[in-house]
């Protein structure tokens, strides 16, 4: 199956952790993924002459939800592409946990704006769209997570905007990924289901255990669901900010909009 996959199809989809050796399976937890720290150090991304990251040291420990905000062209996506092996660093290191970076990831997976579904497949084939041994188990349970286990059988096309994106969350969660790389998942979403996705998203994370990354232009949305958020400005970091508030989070809270005019300030 993977064979007739695109390069970019199988970093979104991926193998499924059925493909691991039988042993390695039964020992495999179930409900909670081991999240993978992120380090870069010395980063560099030149597309001919440009250089869009100008050497970027960041360390993401492993289970952390970080947000990446920053103006349109700041190297978010390029960042995003060379964590998931993408794409590869002009200089410099990328490791994830004490693993270089050289090349697709599978313990890396990809969430987009648009859920880029497969529209001949129902949404269990979606979901396990890299099958493997025992794909239907893990891709019944990631829709489960993502509260779609009764839509199963049917096609995208029925499916809402929201339903689409937990799909796409699913296939996501599928192959129990140790980094989870979120860009702009919900900002094509309408308000009501974008907050019913950020409570999924951390309900889900809080259960797994993944490290997260979610790019963002909306500052209240990285304040509302990350552990820390960093801005990107012209090729580096311009702020590096921890968010302590538990969750959930009140709209309005003085402390976080606090930390939001600092964000701000820092775009
Ligand atoms: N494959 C490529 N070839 C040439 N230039 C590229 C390529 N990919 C990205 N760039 C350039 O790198 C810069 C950063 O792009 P990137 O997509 O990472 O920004 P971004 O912060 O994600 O922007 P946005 O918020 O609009 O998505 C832009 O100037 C873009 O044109």
């Amino acid at each position: 199956m993977n064979a007739v996959l695109s390069r970019l199809e199988r970093s979104v989809v991926g193998d499924l952790p059925a493909r691991q050796p039988a042993a390695r399976q039964a020992a495999a937890p179930v409900a909670r993924d081991r999240g993978l720290s992120v380090t870069l150090t010395g980063v560099r991304k030149s597309f001919g002459a440009h250089e869009v990251l100008h050497g970027l040291d960041l360390h993401v420990p492993a289970g952390q939800f970080l947000a990446v905000v920053g103006r349109s062209g700041g190297g978010k996506t390029t960042l995003m592409r060379l964590i998931a092996g993408l794409d590869a660093p002009t200089a410099g290191h990328l490791r994830l946990d004490e693993r270089e970076v050289t090349g697709l990831q599978p313990d890396v997976r990809l969430m987009f704006q648009d859920a880029r579904l497969v529209p001949w497949k129902r949404v269990i084939d979606n979901v396990g769209i890299a099958r493997g041994l025992n794909w239907r188990t893990h891709a019944e349970a990631a829709l489960a997570d993502v509260g779609l286990a009764t839509r199963a059988r049917d096609w995208p096309a029925v499916l809402s905007g929201g339903q689409r994106q937990r799909v796409a969350l699913a296939r996501a969660l599928v192959s129990h990924p140790g980094v989870l790389l979120l860009d702009e998942p919900f900002g094509a979403l309408d308000a009501m289901t974008r907050a019913e996705m950020h409570t999924l998203l951390l309900r889900i994370r809080a259960a797994r255990g993944f490290t997260a990354l979610l790019i963002t232009h909306d500052v209240a949305e990285a304040v509302a669901l990350a552990d820390r958020v960093i801005v990107l400005r012209q090729g580096g970091i311009s702020l590096d900010v921890d968010i302590p508030q538990d969750r959930p989070r009140r709209h309005g809270d003085p402390a976080l909009a606090a930390i939001e005019e600092r964000i701000l300030a820092a775009v």
